[in-house]
């Protein structure tokens, strides 16, 4: 029987009949035909017919999108775009994934998302096309309102999604503050009372347990309840003995996750479950109420506080205070609403970041005990000159100065090593305002979105040449010290006038914590625990970072203090 089927469909095909025509006569003859056999024979060869259309069809289809993966990079489906090979992506390492096809398409391509979706984009690595973007052609590469539409129920009108004046005029005071003596004062300050009255003591109880921990959260612990108090003024009190649990930034987080769904879900998707109250849209109303809440509190309380205007309230350096005395262009002073974004702003700046790289840094160093070595030998050897100590003096409660920490360029190049590897923001993004064209000959229409892949950026030989894949904290060193690099090519901190406007005290942080960690213990990874970048706006560890913590052995410490 299934012989009689293909010889009869193979005479079919002889006789040069058209697949429309097949299609067609076998239709007709099945209806016209009364013999129930040669019906069921003409029928079955109809489905062949239509298998080998679809195969053809499968087949043209497939060498089209090869032809356009030499082209475009991706294979560029109809209906569905790039969108496969992205889901793709997203199931493997994205960011390795990007990264190989930026390569291939020599640091620029065009992402084509599916038609329902809000994922057009040109993707770049280019340190020509980054200067363009960032310095050269500022004014005419904004945020965007496609950024700041999704990220307005969050941020408002805070520093991170505003442009124009409004971004203007909070970095400029944020600057201001930033650099002030009182404002590096009051960081130093809450970061020494952080990491010896909270930090050291919970490492300290997981060793006497003999239990591993999540070094990943006990750090973003820390960094969370400091940027609180820079920001706030207060402190929420998240690294405590025990670990207890901390609703405000667990709502911060989850508002942040939530918010970046929206930028792989299609606008009309978002705002339709929005309205209707369902899903990531309901989490993200909840934790924004629960973020909002205490952020009044917090606004209520210094305005009773300065409404007194004490002697302690004067002394307050904190962003809120400052942005609370601060008036607009008509004279009046800024909304609750404008302060209450303000500071959600700076929290989500800090928050993360630092606590982000030194996770990846301390991964980093259990691979490379050679370079943990030389770390500890900079630190003692900094120490040693400031106390004269001999071997003896070793110290248990010894408190690094800010101008030790200043002086550990050795521990600087190896974190500024591992945020080229592992950038705390891995990729970031821009709206073309008008017509435009990238230093590599990109075509940039008005209102094209574009993503910078600053991952990518810390990888390419181009860069950084061939052993780019390597940990090597030398190559920030000339002569023992260091030397930084073109932010156009360490992208980690941005570049341009928008660039990362606490890169210094996140520098000082991470040495800081760096140094009173690795000084009194070794860190060494729980076995078989998995370790990989999560997709989010950070590049936090999927998984954490467990850990297994011991005191270094005294003799250790005294062998670099002769
Ligand atoms: C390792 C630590 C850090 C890294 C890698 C980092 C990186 C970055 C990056 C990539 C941006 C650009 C974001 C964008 O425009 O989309 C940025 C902006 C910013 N960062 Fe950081 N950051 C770090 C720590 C901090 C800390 C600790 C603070 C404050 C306490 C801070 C405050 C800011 C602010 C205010 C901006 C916005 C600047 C503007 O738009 O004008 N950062 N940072």
């Amino acid at each position: 029987m299934h012989t009689v089927y293909i010889s009869d469909h193979s005479n079919i095909m002889d006789k040069g009949m058209n697949s429309t025509n097949v299609l067609s006569s076998s239709f007709s003859s099945f209806h016209s035909t009364s013999n129930p056999l040669s019906r069921s024979m003409l029928f079955f060869v109809s489905e062949l017919q239509m298998l080998e259309i679809l195969l053809a069809f499968v087949v043209f289809i497939a060498i089209h999108s090869i032809r356009q993966r030499k082209h475009q990079g991706l294979p560029n489906w109809p209906f569905a775009g790039m969108l496969p090979s992205l889901i793709i992506g997203l199931r493997q390492d994205l960011y390795e994934w990007l990264s190989e096809v930026i390569c291939r398409q020599n640091g620029t391509f065009i992402f084509k998302g599916a038609w329902f979706t809000n994922l057009n984009c040109v993707v770049t690595a280019d340190p020509r096309n980054l200067e363009y973007l960032l310095k050269t052609k500022f004014s005419n590469f904004p945020k965007g309102e496609y950024f700041r539409n999704s990220v307005n129920d969050l941020l408002g009108d805070g520093i991170f999604g505003a442009d124009d004046e409004i971004w203007q005029r909070q970095r400029k005071t944020a600057s201001l503050e930033f650099h002030s003596a009182k404002f590096r004062q009051l960081t130093a300050e809450s970061l020494l009372e952080l990491v010896h009255g909270r930090l050291l003591p919970v490492l300290e109880d997981s060793i006497n347990q003999a239990a591993p921990v999540d070094l990943q959260d006990i750090l973003l612990r820390l960094t969370f309840d400091n940027v609180c108090m820079i920001a706030f003024g207060v402190d929420p009190g998240c690294l405590r003995q025990g670990l207890p649990d901390r609703p405000f930034a667990q709502a911060f987080e989850a508002a942040t996750e939530t918010t970046i769904a929206r930028f792989v879900t299609p606008t009309i998707v978002w705002k339709t479950m929005r309205f209707l109250n369902l899903g990531t849209e309901r989490t993200l109303k909840q934790s924004i109420r629960v973020v909002n809440k205490f952020a009044e509190e917090v606004i209520g309380t210094r305005k009773k506080e300065l409404s007194l205007s004490t002697e302690d309230i004067n002394q307050r350096s904190d962003l809120l205070t400052v942005f609370m005395r601060q008036k607009d262009e008509k004279g009046q002073l800024l909304t609750e609403k404008l302060l209450r974004d303000v500071c959600v702003n700076f929290i989500l700046a800090g928050r993360d970041t630092s606590s982000v790289a030194l996770s990846w840094f301390f991964w980093l160093l259990n691979k490379h005990p050679e370079v943990e070595e030389k770390i500890l030998a900079e630190i003692c050897g900094i120490v040693n000159i400031r106390q004269n100590l001999t071997s003896e003096d070793y110290k248990e409660d010894l408190i690094f100065k800010p101008e030790e920490v200043k002086k550990m360029e050795y521990l600087h190049a190896a974190l500024s090593e591992s945020l080229r590897l592992y950038p705390s923001v891995p990729v970031d993004h821009k709206e073309v305002l008008e017509d435009d064209i990238f230093p590599d000959g990109t075509i940039l229409k008005k209102g094209t979105k574009i993503v910078y892949s600053i991952y990518t950026m810390g990888r390419m030989e181009a860069i950084w040449g061939k052993d780019s894949g390597e940990y090597k904290p030398e190559r920030w060193l000339r002569d023992g010290r260091f030397i930084s690099e073109s932010a156009y090519k360490f992208t980690a901190f941005n570049g341009g006038p928008r660039l990362c406007l606490g890169k210094d005290f996140a520098y000082y942080q991470m040495k800081f914590a760096a140094a009173s960690i690795l000084y009194r213990y070794h860190v060494t990874m729980v076995k078989h625990h998995p370790v990989v970048p999560k997709m989010s706006l950070t590049m936090y560890l999927k998984y954490g970072l467990q850990v297994q913590l011991s005191r270094r052995a005294k003799s250790e410490i005294q062998k670099y203090m002769v």
